[in-house]
């Protein structure tokens, strides 16, 4: 079994503003130990993070993937505007089985200079929403009309679409 990644498009106007949105949602247990993101990184301007606040293993992979973003930026795009990092504990509602404190993963983002939040996609969608608008401002803010698009055909990073916008994953 192998399940397909998703990439996801959408127009919408934030603060006045139209933003064409192009969101690439990996597949986490095809990519686990991987960490292949090199075209993400060329080209993504915010990536969002998530891990399960009661699973460690699911930090530990997130960690990983923050520290392959930051080094992968250091080391080709140093004159390149950052991008923005949102690091997400998802399952705040799993919070009697917890095993990620919240002060661990706001640690790993003030290390790593990112924004991060906990929230529960399945109880709270709304907070899902704050968060990708959060996201989309601090792009917009620091893109100051820069133009940097996918190449078309080529994979690209985001997380936790199918939460916001409730669409399914095609298995095959
Ligand atoms: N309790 C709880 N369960 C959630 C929440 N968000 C997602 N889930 C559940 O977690 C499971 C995995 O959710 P997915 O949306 O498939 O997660 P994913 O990270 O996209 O999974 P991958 O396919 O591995 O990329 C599903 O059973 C969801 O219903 C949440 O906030 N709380």
């Amino acid at each position: 079994l192998s399940i397909l990644e998703c990439i996801y498009t959408k127009h919408l106007c934030l603060d006045g503003r139209q933003i064409h949105l192009e969101i690439y949602d990996p597949c986490s247990q095809a990519q686990q130990g991987k960490l292949s993101l090199a075209d993400e990184l060329h080209w993504a301007d915010g990536f969002i993070i998530v891990y399960d606040i009661s699973d460690r293993a699911s930090f530990a992979f997130a960690k990983a993937l923050l520290y392959r973003i930051r080094e992968s930026h250091t080391a080709v795009c140093k004159k390149v505007v950052e991008p923005s990092i949102f690091l997400v504990g998802n399952k705040q509602d799993l919070c009697h089985m917890r095993e990620v404190g919240w002060d661990e993963g706001q640690r790993l983002a003030i290390d790593n200079k990112c924004q991060f939040c906990e929230l529960s996609a399945a109880e709270h969608c709304q907070e899902v929403v704050a968060m990708f608008t959060k996201v989309l401002r601090n792009i917009t803010a620091n893109s100051k009309g820069k133009e940097k698009r996918r190449p078309s055909g080529s994979k690209s990073m985001a997380k936790l679409i199918n939460n916001v916008f409730g669409k399914r994953r095609k298995s095959v």
